[in-house]
C-alpha cells in the first residue's frame, strides 16, 4: 500500500505525530508537507495529495488541517477522490467499508493523537465491502465527470 500524508500549519503537529506512529508500525509513507509549522494554505497541499492519489501514484492519503474540513473540501474537488472527515473510529471503519474513501481527513485542533492514531489504524486496515456500496460509489464517480 502506497500512502501519502499532508497537512497545513493547523495539522502540522498531528501530522508529525502520525508519522511517528507510521514509523513504529513500519508503514511506508511519503510526506507532501507542509514541512514547518509556519502558516500556509491548505488548498495547496490538498491539491497535491489528492492529485497524487487520483493518478495512482499513491493508493490512499491522510490530510490534516485545523478542523479537517477545509482540506477535505479541497481534496474532494479532484476527480476520483473520496475524502472522509473522521473523528471517531466508527466513521473511520465505515468510510472504508461503505464509501471506499481514499483519503482520510482529520483536524489537528479537534482530536488528540491517541484517537487519531486509532482512526488511522482502522482506516488503513479496513477494506471496501463492495456490493450495493460499489453501485453507490459508481454513482458518485459519475457525478464527478
Ligand atoms: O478548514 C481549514 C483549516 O481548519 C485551517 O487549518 C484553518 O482555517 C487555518 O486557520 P488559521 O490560518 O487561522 O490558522
Amino acid at each position: 500500500m502506497k500512502l501519502v500524508i499532508g497537512a497545513d500549519h493547523g495539522g502540522f503537529d498531528l501530522k508529525e505525530n502520525i508519522k511517528e506512529y507510521l514509523k513504529e508500525q513500519q508503514i511506508a509513507f511519503t510526506d507532501y508537507g507542509t514541512l514547518t509549522p509556519e502558516r500556509c494554505d491548505y488548498p495547496v497541499v490538498a491539491k497535491k495529495v489528492a492529485e497524487a492519489v487520483a493518478d495512482g501514484t499513491f493508493d490512499c492519503g491522510i490530510l490534516i488541517c485545523g478542523t479537517g474540513i477545509g482540506i477535505g473540501i479541497a481534496a474532494n474537488k479532484v476527480h476520483g477522490i473520496r475524502a472522509a472527515l473522521c473523528h471517531d473510529m466508527f466513521s473511520a471503519e465505515y468510510s472504508r467499508r461503505h464509501n471506499d474513501a481514499n483519503i482520510l481527513t482529520m483536524g489537528g485542533r479537534v482530536i488528540g493523537p491517541g484517537l487519531a492514531r486509532e482512526i488511522v489504524r482502522i482506516f488503513l486496515n479496513t477494506g471496501f465491502d463492495g456490493g450495493r456500496h460499489a453501485e453507490r460509489v459508481a454513482m458518485i464517480t459519475k457525478m464527478d465527470k
